[in-house]
């Protein structure tokens, strides 16, 4: 079954399509991954389906439901957990902290209960040690480790990673990658990634977004092979 869907999902502006007649499934459980070189359409796709930007045309389901419409939060309510480029953590507030905010989106203010599953995310993303620092105080790996860590504490059923191993040193990617395999199972994840060794590593399959268009779909092999996305990606069309 399917936790996501689009059909014909297009997002134009001014004259140009940032994405052109997308039919995309997802199904549950699995490590699917967004490429795509510069300017192909990624973050204008996640981001009709986060709600964070209005599609032009088209449709979106989300576990057989329809929220094309949906505004952001209410699609954070029903089990899509995002995280973004750019860094969203509340600096000037302890580690701990940030991570309680995002568990108290679905736990609401049982203490006891809010402070157990933030224990266990932060033991699971290795940032225990970390717990009573202040979040800008982190480094800058640790501050894309604690993003991840809010969106697994709202228990997603789908989560989506943009560029999570942008800027990243070689041991926190290594431990990100696991980390994502762990998590295979327990949620469905929608990852954008430029690190090809990552997407190949970790992915079940792969989507290629090419000019705001689906260029090819297929197993890590296949995507390797396909000679469209070697063009697109060599041609630097
Ligand atoms: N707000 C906007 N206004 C006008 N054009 C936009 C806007 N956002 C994106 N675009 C254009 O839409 C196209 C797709 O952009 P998008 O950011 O979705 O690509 P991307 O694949 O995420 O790129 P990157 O890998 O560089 O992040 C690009 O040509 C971009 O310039």
């Amino acid at each position: 079954m399917n936790i996501l869907e689009t059909k014909g999902l297009t997002k134009t502006y001014g004259g140009l399509n940032a994405n052109y007649n997308i039919d995309f499934t997802l199904p549950r459980g699995e490590i699917h991954a967004l490429i795509g070189p510069n300017g192909a359409g990624k973050s204008t796709f996640v981001g009709m389906l986060s709600g964070r930007i209005p599609a032009t045309r088209g449709k979106v389901w989300f576990d057989g439901a329809e929220v094309t419409r949906l505004p952001a939060h209410k699609r954070i309510s029903l089990g899509i957990a995002y995280t973004f480029q750019i860094t969203s953590v509340f600096g000037k507030l302890p580690v701990r902290e940030n991570v309680a905010l995002a568990v108290r989106r679905i736990l609401g203010r049982d203490r006891e209960a809010v402070r157990a599953k933030v224990d266990g995310v932060m033991e699971r993303v290795g940032l225990t040690e970390q717990a009573d620092q202040l979040a800008g105080d982190l480094s800058y790996g640790h501050q894309r480790v604690l993003e991840i860590a809010m969106g697994l504490a709202q228990n997603p059923e789908l989560f989506i990673l943009d560029e999570p191993t942008q800027g990243l040193a070689l041991p926190e990617v290594e431990a990100f990658m696991q980390l994502v395999k762990d998590l295979r199972g327990e949620t469905t994840i929608l990852l954008i990634e430029h690190n090809m060794n990552v997407v190949m590593e970790v992915s079940d399959s792969l989507t290629v977004l090419n000019n705001g268009e689906v260029l090819a779909r297929g197993t890590p092999e296949e995507i390797r092979a396909n000679a469209d996305v070697q063009a697109a990606y060599l041609g630097g069309a």
